[in-house]
């Protein structure tokens, strides 16, 4: 019998550095979206709470509290958020670029299992960002639970 004690896998939360970590990287990254050319006319209506509300969502998605589902919005109000922006192909992958660019300035760690799975959950979240912008009606129900991020692989193909 193999009496060895499995170890502790981190969550994706607990490897980044917890919810000051994500907070310090959202609200240089809205920063910096301010003054980026592309980016700044998309997020001109944006409200004082957007750093920290899209810091506590990604952190909820990574095995984080559930601050943001219990106390700012739901996975369904993230998606209407997006509805009738219009956002082109352009926007994201700035949006991408800039993102990622400001968890080197800010610090996250940069190990290649920790960026594989943070690059894949923002290059799924903001492709479907591009895609309910553009939809009229989306078909999630009210109280669908939130993502669930982690070390692992895709849950299959895309289903429209
Ligand atoms: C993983 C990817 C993404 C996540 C998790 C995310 C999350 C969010 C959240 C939580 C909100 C609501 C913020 C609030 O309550 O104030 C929001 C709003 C918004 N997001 Fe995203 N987003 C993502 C990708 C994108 C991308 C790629 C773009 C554009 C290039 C975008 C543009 C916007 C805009 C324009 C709003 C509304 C801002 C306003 O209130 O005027 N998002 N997003």
């Amino acid at each position: 019998m193999n009496t060895t004690p499995k170890a502790v896998v981190p969550t994706l939360y607990e490897w980044a550095g917890g919810m000051e970590k994500f907070e310090a990287w959202t609200d240089l990254f809205y920063q910096r979206v301010k003054e980026d050319a592309v980016l700044a006319p998309v997020f001109a209506g944006m409200s004082a709470d957007h750093a920290r509300h899209v810091a506590h969502f990604i952190a909820e998605v990574f095995h984080g509290p559930a601050k943001y589902s219990t106390e700012e919005g739901s996975h369904y109000e993230m998606i209407h958020h997006h509805l009738g922006k219009h956002l082109t192909e352009g926007q994201r992958q700035r949006w991408i670029g800039l993102i990622l660019d400001t968890a080197d300035v800010i610090g996250l760690p940069d190990d290649p299992e920790f960026r594989s799975a943070l690059v894949g959950y923002l290059e799924w979240g903001s492709r479907l960002a591009v895609i309910n912008s553009k939809a009229g009606v989306v078909s999630e129900q009210v109280d669908a639970t939130m993502p669930s991020w982690g070390w692992g692989e895709t849950g299959g193909p895309y289903i429209p």
